[in-house]
């Protein structure tokens, strides 16, 4: 069996090298004439999946290492019997990370408490659903809206609606980017439902750039009247500089990435790979080990959180890395997507031990809920 893989998908290697041989390609190498006697193809957001690419060659499954699917073309794979999987869920963990790591940020910037905002959370499947059960482990208010869920499990389910939700300080978007139906998501937050925010509220966007109309947030940002926290962005990698300028942090499409998160999801593309071939499932990479650990005796819920989740995951640090996007001239695409692919992948919570000590003792079970390891005695 032969797989073209994109090379920047971290842990292929260890986990395919037992049932194919692998060419790993930059991903502006992976193009049609590329693929002519391979059998897969692994492929990150930035490889677009569909006839273009595919039309022609032996490939007989697709997987992409990412939750997001808008790059490939799903019609086109079923309507020609190619195999395809995803590994949605593998990074909800970093996602939900990375907001709890802005939130941190951002309130303190604005001397509030955490369970003093309400957050809106707009879809609640892998990532959503991670980041409602962080934050109603430490007492925020979520406000949860995703209709297609709400169908399946009817009102008594907690879900609202998307006016309801706008009411919230901040505005958490964790939607797949779609086009069709009755649910479609691009320019979800229009000018209008921008505008009717409150004064002041927060916007995050983790999802995909084009689920918000990014001209009507520029102006809003540039007013002051609305603050964000950026991570996706419309057209990457030659993405809109005076909009990542007067975001309070915006970053390179990175929420996601974590070792933990990219191992998990090269297993989980090893597995729907052997079963999609009728081969026997892989043995899984096991988990890379804790790494730190941190000793707090703060008395007060917030203060440690915030040392703790800051400890672990900074968002700052790669917003600096932005941050110098403006100060490049030509070349800012490949400034972007290096930052991406060179990424120094980092690890997820429950790589921090914290030792607990004195009145922190008391908020163990609310820290281990966000998923730190912790010792309390
Ligand atoms: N920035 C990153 O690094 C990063 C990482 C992971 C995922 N993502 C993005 O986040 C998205 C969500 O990831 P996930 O793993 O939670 O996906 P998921 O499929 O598990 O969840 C998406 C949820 O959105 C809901 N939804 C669909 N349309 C909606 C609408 N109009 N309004 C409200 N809810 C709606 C769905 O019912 C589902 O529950 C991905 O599609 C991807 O685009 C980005
Ligand atoms: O959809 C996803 O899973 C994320 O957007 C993912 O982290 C994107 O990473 P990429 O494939 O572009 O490296």
């Amino acid at each position: 069996m032969k797989i073209v893989a994109d090379q920047y998908i971290p842990g292929l290697p260890a986990a395919f090298a037992d049932v194919a041989e692998l060419t790993l390609l930059d991903p502006a190498a992976i193009d049609r004439a590329s693929l002519h006697d391979a059998d897969a193809l692994l492929v990150r957001t930035v490889t677009r999946v569909d006839a273009a690419l595919l039309a022609g060659t032996p490939v007989r499954f697709v997987g992409t290492a990412t939750s997001g699917c808008d790059h490939v073309d799903r019609d086109y794979l079923d309507a020609h019997d190619i195999g395809f999987a995803d590994v949605a869920g593998c990074n909800a963990r970093p996602v939900a990370e990375y907001v709890l790591s802005a939130l941190g940020v951002l309130s303190e910037q604005r001397g509030c408490r955490l369970a003093d905002l309400s957050v809106a959370i707009i879809g609640c499947g892998h990532v959503g659903g991670q980041l409602r059960a962080f934050l109603q482990a430490l007492g925020v208010t979520c406000l949860c809206n995703d209709p297609p869920l709400a169908e399946q499990a009817g009102t008594a389910a907690g879900y609202c609606d998307l006016a309801t939700a706008l009411t919230a300080d901040v505005i958490s978007l964790h939607v797949p980017l779609t086009d069709e139906g009755p649910h479609a998501t691009r320019h979800l937050l229009t000018s209008d439902r921008l505008a009717d925010l409150r004064d002041g509220a927060i916007v995050i966007n983790t999802a995909r750039g084009e689920v918000i109309d990014e001209r009507a947030l520029k102006a809003q940002l540039h007013e002051r009247r609305l603050t964000a926290a950026i991570d996706v962005w419309q057209n990457e990698p030659a993405i809109d500089i005076g909009l990542a300028a007067d975001a309070a942090i915006a970053t390179p499409h990175i929420a996601g990435y974590s070792l933990d998160a990219k191992l998990r999801a090269s297993n989980h593309l090893r597995q729907a790979f052997a079963e999609h071939f009728g081969q026997a499932p892989g043995a899984a990479q096991p988990p890379p080990p804790a790494l730190q650990t941190l000793s707090l005796d703060a008395d007060d819920l917030d203060e440690l959180v915030r040392l703790a989740v800051l400890t672990s995951y900074d968002v700052r640090a790669d917003a600096v890395a932005l941050q110098r996007l403006a100060a490049i001239h030509g070349e800012r695409s490949a400034y972007f997507a290096g930052l991406r692919q060179d990424y120094a992948l980092r690890r997820e919570f429950s790589s921090l031990r914290l030792h607990l000590r004195g009145g922190a003792r008391d908020h163990a079970a609310t820290l281990r809920q966000l998923g730190f390891a912790v010792e309390a005695n």
